[in-house]
């Protein structure tokens, strides 16, 4: 199985464990700190939360504390992440006159009706592009396009005759279906067409999914960094999904400008650049991480040994998930985790930095383990096997139901129907 990234670089985070090295990571962020304000570049830090919070918490480094609030100066190209800068692109750059009058002369056919071509068809359909969807004729996606809106024989046609009315071809197939299906799509992919997918998967592990775009089309990326549901609800909003872009085939020359522009067009936020191999390896990693496996492994783990030293459910499921994503967590997606642990109690902030270190270091074992089962196409051979089965759907209602019957979900679903907004009376 080769591997795509034939070299790993040294990890590029290393949590600083002896005393020493503290020492000199915190000389190391002082002089990053330095050079982050001799660039120009300032940040701000939001109002509500309150320097005298923080500094009562003495969570800013004593150099930050001093110096004016810094902003990061916003509607430029070039942004700072952390001291590394990268090019990112806003929403508000592609106003929908702008949009409409690129696409003129396009029709974009999103082709499979799951999560994303839920959210993306819709929101472009949204923005008054011409969108038209294809699916299996009477499948479950077909009944779905329907209720969603969506005319047969006027915007929604099966997968061929989609394909051939559109110019950019949307494949939000299921990645295990973008294979299957590849034998039918690839000859109806005409030169001057654009095929776009959501993540690099199908193109990337080619050795597998037999997927080779024609040599004669654009080839571009725009991948949602979250959940289908989430891109159409946050459209609605009046906000957007953070998205990646990427280009593999620039045919046309324009191959850059048309990825930014149908990443707005779906309904994306804020774009970065990427590639396509960085964007599957990261996703595969991303969502078999922190995302999803991990934390399922960590509530469980928690719960577990909750429990086995005589816990109640309600007890270790508030101590394990309630807290964490109905207080917590949220606050860490406000304004970061300092800050969060700012707002808990010092006897809970020294608790929780102190056992970081346990944490990372078990963890990191596994994260690289991860990364190389994804890099070297492990993981795609994995979830190309079993989603191609033809009773895949069924085999995941087993094991979705096998999970949603474990005491910490069903503790779960009687805490959430405890929450205020649940009882209305
Ligand atoms: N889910 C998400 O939030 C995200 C997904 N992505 C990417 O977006 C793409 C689409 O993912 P997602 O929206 O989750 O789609 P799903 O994985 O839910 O795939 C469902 C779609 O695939 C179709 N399909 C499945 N098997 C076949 C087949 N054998 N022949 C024809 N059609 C088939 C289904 O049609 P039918 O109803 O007829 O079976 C349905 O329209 C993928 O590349 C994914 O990696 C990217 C970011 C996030
Ligand atoms: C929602 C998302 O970004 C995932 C987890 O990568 C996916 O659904 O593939
Ligand atoms: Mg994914
Ligand atoms: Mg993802």
């Amino acid at each position: 199985m080769s591997t795509i990234f034939l070299k790993s670089q040294r990890s590029l985070f290393h949590y600083p464990r002896t005393q020493f090295e503290i020492m000199s990571f915190r000389s190391a962020s002082k002089l990053a700190m330095k050079a982050f304000r001799q660039n120009g570049a300032r940040r701000v830090i939001p109002a509500t939360r309150s320097m005298s919070v923080l500094a009562r918490a003495g969570v800013m480094s004593r150099s930050a504390a001093r110096v004016a609030p810094m902003v990061q100066t916003r509607g430029v190209r070039t942004m700072d992440f952390g001291g590394v800068k990268e090019t990112v692109w806003e929403r508000n750059d592609w106003p929908r006159e702008k949009l409409l009058d690129y696409f003129k002369n396009d029709t974009l056919a999103v082709i499979g009706y799951g999560s994303q071509g839920h959210g993306q068809g819709l929101n472009a359909r949204d923005n008054g592009l011409n969108v038209i969807v294809g699916v299996r004729e009477g499948g479950a996606s077909w009944k779905a396009a329907i209720e969603d809106g969506w005319v047969p024989g006027k915007n929604l046609f099966p997968m061929e005759e989609a394909i051939k009315k559109g110019t950019i071809i949307m494949d939000l197939l299921s990645d295990a279906a973008q294979t299957e299906t590849w034998p039918t799509i690839a000859p109806l992919l005409t030169k001057g067409k654009t095929l776009y997918f959501s993540h690099g998967f199908s193109v990337v592990f080619k050795d597998q999914t037999k997927v080779v775009p024609p040599k004669d089309i654009d080839v571009i990326l725009a991948a949602p960094k979250g959940s289908g549901r989430t891109v159409r609800s946050l459209f609605k909003e009046g906000r957007g999904i953070n998205s990646s872009v990427a280009v593999f085939q620039n045919v046309s020359g324009k191959a850059d400008e048309k990825a930014v522009a149908i990443a707005v067009a779906i309904g994306s936020g804020f774009i970065y650049k990427t590639t396509f191999e960085r964007e599957v390896v990261s996703d595969l990693v991303g969502e078999r991480g922190c995302l999803m496996g991990g934390i399922n492994g960590l509530f469980l783990a928690q719960y577990q040994t909750l429990r086995e030293h005589g816990h109640t459910p309600a007890e270790a499921f508030n101590e394990t998930v309630e807290e964490a994503t109905q207080s917590l967590y949220p606050l860490i997606g406000k304004y970061g985790l300092d800050y969060m642990f700012a707002a808990c109690s010092t006897t809970a902030r020294r608790g929780a930095i102190d056992w970081t270190q346990r944490f990372y270091d078990a963890n990191k074992k596994v994260l690289e383990d991860l990364y190389e089962n994804v890099a070297n196409g492990n993981e795609a051979k994995r979830s190309l096997e079993y989603n191609s089965k033809p009773n895949y759907r069924e085999l995941y209602e087993k094991e979705l139901a096998e999970i949603r019957d474990l005491e910490i979900w069903r503790a779960g679903e009687t805490v959430r129907s405890l929450r205020p907004e649940e009882n209305k009376h």
